[in-house]
């Protein structure tokens, strides 16, 4: 980039969250539609903020509804839907806020690359893990009804791949268990990382 200088404020994120009380992170919610991302870091998100924590939730669907209105599912498409998410995310953590990110984020390859925009121990990916047969039978918006008969194209699990994550810092069996199991997995996880007290 030319003729541009990253210029160094006075305060910055280490003053930001001395001011909130505790760490910031990212806490990327990553998994098929239906398995239960937004319903898990919203009920995250309440327990957080019951807690004290300053937290910022950025949903797939409502993303998409403005700051990538521009972009559908094509790889491309989907690598700059998330590309954008990862820039804002990376904003609000410098803000010092505890960020929950729910996008279906299928491809290693893009989560890795938010991963590196990162410090170490800041970026937690969580797996939302269900089995596509489950998250079709669920289907609360009728989308794999409409991509199995044809009508939307590019559906994750159907005719575009999901790759699971390798190593996910919080791996969640979201199916025949309450969402409660899932809430206290995490806020387990957000303790032994040092950003809940004990
Ligand atoms: N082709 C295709 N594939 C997957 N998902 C689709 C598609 N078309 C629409 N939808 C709906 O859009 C939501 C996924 O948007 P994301 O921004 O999370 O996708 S991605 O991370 O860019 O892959 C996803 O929301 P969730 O069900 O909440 O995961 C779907 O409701
Ligand atoms: N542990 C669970 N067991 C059964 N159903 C669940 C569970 N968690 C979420 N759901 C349901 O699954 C559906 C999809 O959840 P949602 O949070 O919208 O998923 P996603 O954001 O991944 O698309 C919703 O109807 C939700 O109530």
């Amino acid at each position: 980039m030319n003729n541009i200088v990253w210029h160094s404020h006075h305060i910055d994120q280490a003053a930001r969250a001395a001011q909130k009380g505790h760490k910031p992170a990212l806490l990327w919610f990553t998994g098929l539609s239906g398995s239960g991302k937004s319903t898990l870091a919203g009920a995250l998100e309440a327990a957080l903020v019951a807690r004290g924590i300053h937290t910022y939730l950025l949903d797939g669907d409502n993303v998409r509804h403005g700051l990538c209105s521009d972009l559908g599912f094509t790889p491309s498409d989907r690598q700059e839907n998330l590309r954008r998410i990862g820039e804002v995310a990376k904003l609000m953590v410098d803000a010092g806020l505890v960020v929950l990110a729910a996008f279906v984020s299928p491809y290693r390859a893009e989560r890795q690359a938010i991963r590196e925009r990162f410090a170490e121990g800041e970026f937690i990916e969580v797996f939302v893990d269900v089995p596509l047969a489950e998250c079709e039978a669920r289907d609360p918006k009728g989308l794999y009804q409409k991509a199995r008969a044809g009508e939307i194209k590019h559906f994750t699990g159907i005719d575009d791949p999901y790759e699971a994550p390798a190593a996910a810092e919080v791996h969640l069996q979201n199916h025949g268990v309450d969402i409660n199991t899932g809430v206290e997995q995490l806020l387990a996880q957000l303790q032994a990382c040092g950003l809940l007290p004990q």
